[in-house]
């Protein structure tokens, strides 16, 4: 006998790029990727003070015409049909956003960086506990297909002991003209929406990190990184545009590097996960991983002399390539998660645990420390309500 699927009604909370890009997501039929135990509605989309934006957004994602449009956030999080609520505002105000989503009794999946700061994750996360509330990080990225592979087969040993990934996601731009100079209009690099290529894309690079030298790892064998780093400040508004971070985990020994700019290319091989057997690499972009080439190390050059012993492995270099399903752009793989999740009774995703999240948050603060970077004050408090 099958059961029929559970539904999760969505509220989404702004109407920017990313919040039209994981509505269009959450359109497509699960079926179409073969998930048939979960549906997903979208029930009403809320601007910050427009009404007419959000019947604009729903006008340009198609969306059913039972989907309400609301001029105000309060409102949304009112709104008794909603079960859980996607924030989709700038860094600056996750905490605030996140926060009256689960103060008014909603599930939230909030959009990446988290929070600002560990402190304002904690916060959330206490609040969420307290409530009985799913509350997750939307790093999409976890959810694909190749991550869960990856993580997988590493688990299982495949490519050894992991003793060091590289990882960077970087776009090259005209900084200036793209994000608006001075002024630093736009959110990359605007220091009073908490702008910097370190909260904004640095995040994948810790996320292929930690999930590899601390997520897929025994508990007994997980370690907060030791952190070493440098900032390059964007001169126009002291947000970073290159951030260069090097963590040392002292259980494993394992290094991570993980890199990010907003002034050069993503490096050629973004994701290099090396182990004493194998290497995997992945090509950009990182946060849409959709194929990952695994190579033994018998491959590359040895410093050992020939017919000297090396370590045996069956493995052989392949390219593998899982494309995204159902013709989106995979952001519904995280919204699938957050639907398993509440319909199994679930607080937070296992992808993505809470203590990952705030440890992660943690690095970022003491790589912000490190390099001098702080925040507005508003953006870095915990107070709620806060207007700003
Ligand atoms: N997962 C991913 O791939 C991506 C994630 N992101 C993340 O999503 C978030 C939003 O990014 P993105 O959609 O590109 O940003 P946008 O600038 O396109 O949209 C942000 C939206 O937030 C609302 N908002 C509320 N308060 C403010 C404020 N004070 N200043 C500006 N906007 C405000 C606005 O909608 P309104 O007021 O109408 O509600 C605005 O349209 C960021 O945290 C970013 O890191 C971004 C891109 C890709
Ligand atoms: O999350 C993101 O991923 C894709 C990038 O283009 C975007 O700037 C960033 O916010």
């Amino acid at each position: 006998m099958t059961s029929e699927p559970f539904t999760l009604r969505w509220g989404i909370l702004a109407t920017g790029g990313i919040a039209k890009t994981f509505t269009k997501d959450l359109l497509i039929p699960p079926a179409t990727r073969n998930a048939h135990d979960i549906n997903h509605k979208l029930v009403a989309v809320a601007s910050s003070n427009s009404v007419s934006r959000a019947q604009a957004f729903l006008h340009e994602i198609n969306a059913p015409s039972t989907s309400k449009a609301y001029g105000s956030y309060t409102d949304l999080v009112s709104d008794p049909n909603v079960d859980i609520i996607y924030v989709a505002t700038p860094h600056s105000h996750h905490y605030q956003h996140a926060r009256l989503c689960l103060e008014a009794g909603k599930h939230v999946l909030c959009e990446k960086a988290f929070t600002v700061n560990a402190a304002q994750a904690q916060t959330l996360v206490d609040l969420a506990k307290d409530k009985g509330l799913f509350l997750m990080e939307a790093v999409w990225t976890r959810y694909f297909p190749v991550a869960r592979e990856i993580r997988e087969r590493v688990r299982k040993g495949e490519v050894g002991d992991v003793k060091r990934v590289w990882a960077d996601l970087s776009f090259w731009n005209d900084v200036e003209g793209v994000f608006g100079g001075d002024e630093g209009g736009h959110r990359m690099v605007n220091i009073g929406l908490a702008g910097g290529a370190l909260l904004d894309l640095g995040i994948y690079s810790l996320t292929w990190v930690f999930q590899i030298l601390y997520h897929i790892l025994p508990e007994s064998q997980r370690s907060e990184p030791i952190v070493s780093s440098q900032i390059a400040k964007y001169a126009g508004t002291g947000c970073d545009e290159m951030t260069t971070i090097v963590l040392h985990f002292p259980k494993t020994g394992a290094h991570g590097v993980a890199t990010t700019s907003i002034r050069v290319p993503t490096t050629p091989t973004p994701v290099i996960i090396q182990g004493t057997l194998g290497t995997i690499t992945l090509p950009h972009p990182i946060y849409r991983p959709t194929s990952y080439k695994i190579i033994p190390n018998s491959s590359f050059e040895s410093s050992q002399p020939p017919n000297s012993s090396q370590p045996q492995t069956s493995l052989e270099e392949e390219t593998i390539t899982h494309g995204v399903e159902g013709g989106g752009h995979g952001m519904f793989y995280e919204a699938d998660e957050c639907a398993r999740c509440i319909k199994g009774g679930k607080l937070q995703s296992e992808g993505l645990p809470w203590e990952e999240s705030l440890l992660i948050m943690k690095v970022m603060d003491e790589v912000r420390r490190q390099g001098g970077l702080v925040y507005p004050e508003e953006l870095e408090s915990c107070e709620y309500p806060l207007n700003f």
